[in-house]
């Protein structure tokens, strides 16, 4: 799991964006070759969008060839409701970029047999061969999608009961009123996320500090579902520096000085040349860059373990 850190919300947002710029364009989608992106909700990637519709409107980005699919719905709200997440996407991203609308996938919360929905959604992903990028955003309890405390890490896509943490914090959608607040959703499952190629999720504010603590230097534990993350290999999470008020300054000075290295900064003398050339600003271009890639990573964070890094890097301790 790699931990990018930025300033500010702004700067958070923007390195997701370009990001997820960079991978469409390097993958150079087709009609038979569509990237395949899945997407969240939530106020964490409304900057990310605008980004996205910003460097679409300048010519810089296409979706014509990306097949989309959201994460969660509400249950029992009407799509055109303004906060179901099918006005939500279309508003923020959809209406405003080149995307086909039969591209677009978002499950649908009023579906007679909520079962065969989920199911069919889960079919459709693997029709489409999986999803390449998934960004997600986090709740303040740790849940990743809708898949609150408590949900197998083993889940796919189905109908979940939402936490009383969550109803009250989406309660500021609905008027500020909890009774309005659909009590149900349907979501991805951590084992859908997780099946994805690669994980992308953005993580601001001091809110989301204990959530972002536990997921990075705690346990795998399906009491805080965004820990799945260290199980996967090919997983990134970018955060301001108020998300990491929560963790310990050694491990925030961990994986600022693996960027460090990652740019090059300041080791060029020192470093073996696998490790100047390896750059966090530099995504794979085809599949098999990427199979390249992920093992270089790997062999980088074997012999890049906190404490060498500590005393390679001369870090004072905490
Ligand atoms: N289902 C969504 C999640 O996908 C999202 O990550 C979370 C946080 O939202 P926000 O970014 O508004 O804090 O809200 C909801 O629970």
């Amino acid at each position: 799991m790699r931990l990018i850190i930025r300033a500010k919300p702004d700067s958070t947002s923007a390195y997701v964006a370009h990001y997820i710029i960079d991978r469409i364009r390097n993958f150079q989608p087709t009609l038979e070759n569509p990237f395949v992106l899945g997407l969240p909700t939530g106020s964490s990637p409304l900057e990310i969008y605008r980004i996205l519709v910003a460097e679409h409107k300048a010519g810089r980005i296409s979706f014509k060839n990306v097949i989309t699919f959201n994460m969660d719905e509400y249950v029992g709200l009407p799509q055109e409701h303004p906060e179901s997440y099918h006005s939500f996407m279309f508003r923020n991203f959809f209406s405003q970029v080149d995307i086909n609308p039969d591209n677009v996938n978002i499950l649908n919360g009023n579906a007679l047999d909520l079962e065969e929905e989920c199911a069919m959604y889960e079919a459709k992903i693997k029709s489409v061969g999986g999803i390449d990028l998934f960004l997600g955003g986090v709740g303040t309890d740790g849940h990743i999608a809708f898949n609150e405390p408590g949900s197998s890490l083993a889940s796919r896509t189905r109908v979940k009961t939402l936490a009383m943490d969550t109803v009250r914090a989406n309660a500021r959608f609905f008027d500020g009123d909890m009774l309005q607040v659909p009590q149900m959703a349907l979501t991805v499952g951590v084992q859908t996320i997780m099946e994805a190629k690669e994980v992308v999720i953005i993580v601001t504010g001091t809110a989301k500090a204990l959530a972002l603590q536990r997921a990075v230097e705690g346990g795998v534990s399906h009491m805080c579902t965004l820990s799945c993350l260290q199980l996967h290999s090919y997983s990134m999470i970018v955060v301001d520096e108020d998300a990491t008020l929560e963790m310990q300054v050694k491990t925030v000075k961990y994986f600022k000085s693996i960027e460090e290295v990652a740019m090059g900064r300041g080791f060029e003398q020192k470093l073996p040349l696998r490790l100047r050339t390896w750059s966090l600003a530099t995504p794979p271009q085809t599949p098999d860059s990427k199979a390249k890639r992920v093992s270089r990573d790997e062999e980088c964070c074997a012999d890049l373990t906190p404490d060498s890094m500590s005393s390679r890097l001369a870090l004072p301790e905490q």
